[in-house]
């Protein structure tokens, strides 16, 4: 068994009582055929990536203005605010700021804290770009997203060092393709900056659309929108005439509206990742949110936290901020729970259909692309918004990258850039229950990074 030191739930609740109150409160609900009567809009996730100051808070600002997430009145103050300070350009970076902080601040759902809707879609904008820790975070969203939206600079000098070695732009794509993300929408951004030269958007598309495919994007899965977030062309709005006479394509929000929400995993066991654990109030002393990542849940339902292996009951739901009897995959939902402590319930934890538990191992194999070079080594272990201390203990094999085959077995060390399995083992933790183990399962996106960088990432192995 490569999922070693499997920890089995030790079925240790705070109060059976309460359990089997909320426990009776059941409807019982068919929740797949109840989804299907629904008539709701398609939720689509995303994640914005690109190097620093590519311009990813002000496009999305933008988005947001235009589309009528934020008035006319805020983006007035923001702009006097910013021109106070020198920096009106920065109103619409603001924008995006601002409805992020805003929001945490009210019904804690941090992960959904930038949502807007288009005439079929409702999406939710993941992690603000911005943050100060930007790629822990990235690494959380991406392994939630549906899709990407890379920013690139395209000013003269600019989309290089971006493009370069050690510039974000390839770590980032790298990274979210590693979390299984397979759609990329390429905003060439900044357009202005280069006069809409069509000579530079081909530049960049051809540039960035080779290195798309060589990190293991098909082209059919990428398009490319010019576009300047800080003059709004090509964003909401097609650019006033003969500003960019040579582009047939659609703006951004029509890319956007092209992209289908990814296959939701409905019948599989119940799995919702915590993003956020708080209280959400005096009737509910316990809330967590998080996206549920497979199967559906319902009010009344028993849950299993992994690794604490404590149940909690389902007492109430929200998904989009209304009261609802359950939430499907796909969804990003608040739980109300009951029967367990606030602090028995940690970010990261994975809420679980009791009897299909998530395993929580003290040691997995990972199939991994490495990034950097790889040697038996500590490494930060990253597992969505999880991450955790513990090393690479056993190199095992390196393929060949066309075809898969064994090239060689237990290698001393992987190269940059190779396809290798490897043991990973967890650390011990500081005696916490669940402490030096991780929850994972076949099939869940880990990454490794040391030193402050990404040095591989991979699918946990059988
Ligand atoms: N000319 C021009 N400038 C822009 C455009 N979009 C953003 N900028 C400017 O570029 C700078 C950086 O913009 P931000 O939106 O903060 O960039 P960011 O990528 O979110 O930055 P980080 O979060 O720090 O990585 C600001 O001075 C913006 O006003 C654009 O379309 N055209």
């Amino acid at each position: 068994m490569s999922l070693g030191g499997q920890q089995q739930p030790n079925i240790t609740v705070s109060n059976t009582a309460e359990l089997e109150r909320v426990a009776k409160t059941r409807k019982n609900l068919d929740v797949a055929e109840e989804y299907k009567k629904l008539k709701t809009k398609e939720n689509a996730n995303f994640v914005v990536i690109g190097h620093v100051d590519a311009g990813k808070s002000t496009l999305m600002g933008r988005l947001l203005y235009d589309l009528g997430v934020v008035d006319e009145r805020t983006l007035k103050k923001y702009k006097q605010e910013a021109e106070k300070i020198g920096k009106s350009s920065f109103a619409f970076a603001w924008v995006l700021d601002q409805t992020s902080e805003e929001r945490s601040r009210g019904v804690t759902i941090d992960i959904a804290s930038n949502k807007f809707e288009t005439e079929n879609c409702s999406y939710t904008i993941l992690d603000a770009p911005g943050h100060k820790d930007f790629i822990p975070n990235m690494i959380a969203g991406a392994s939630q997203a549906d899709f990407a939206v890379l920013v690139i600079d395209s000013t003269t000098g600019e989309f290089e060092t971006g493009f370069n070695f050690r510039g974000q732009t390839k770590e980032h794509t790298l990274l979210v393709r590693s979390m299984g993300v397979q759609r990329i929408i390429v905003a060439v951004n900044k357009l202005d900056n280069a006069n809409w030269s069509s000579a530079r958007f081909e530049e960049i598309t051809a540039q960035i659309g080779q290195f798309l495919t060589t990190a293991g994007f098909n082209p059919k899965n990428v398009s490319f929108v010019p576009c300047s977030g800080l003059t709004g062309a090509n964003v909401t709005k097609k650019p006033k005439e003969g500003l960019i006479p040579w582009y047939t394509g659609g703006t951004l929000v029509d890319e956007l509206e092209k992209t289908k929400p990814s296959k939701r995993a409905i019948e599989k066991p119940f799995r919702l990742t915590v993003a956020d654990v708080f209280r959400g109030g005096v009737m509910h002393p316990v809330s967590v949110a998080g996206r549920v990542d497979a199967g559906s849940v319902q009010v009344g339902d028993i849950l299993v936290d992994m690794p604490t292996g404590e149940r909690a009951a389902v007492k109430a739901i929200e998904v989009d901020d209304e009261q609802r009897d359950w939430a499907i995959a796909g969804h990003n939902a608040v739980l109300h729970l009951a029967g367990i402590e606030i602090d028995h319930i940690r970010q990261g934890d994975i809420l679980c259909d009791p009897t299909h538990p998530i395993p929580a191992v003290s040691s997995f194999n990972m199939k991994i692309l490495a990034f950097e070079s790889i040697t038996p080594m500590m490494v930060d272990i990253h597992r969505g918004r999880l991450n955790t201390a513990g090393r690479v203990a056993k190199m095992i094999a390196v393929y060949d990258k066309a075809t898969g085959t064994v090239t060689k077995k237990k290698p001393r060390h992987i190269l940059a850039g190779g396809l290798a399995s490897i043991t990973v083992q967890v650390d011990n933790g500081p005696g916490v229950i669940g402490g030096g183990t991780i929850p994972v399962e076949v099939g869940t996106r880990i990454v490794l990074r040391a030193f402050g960088q990404t040095v591989a990432a991979g699918l946990v192995e059988a």
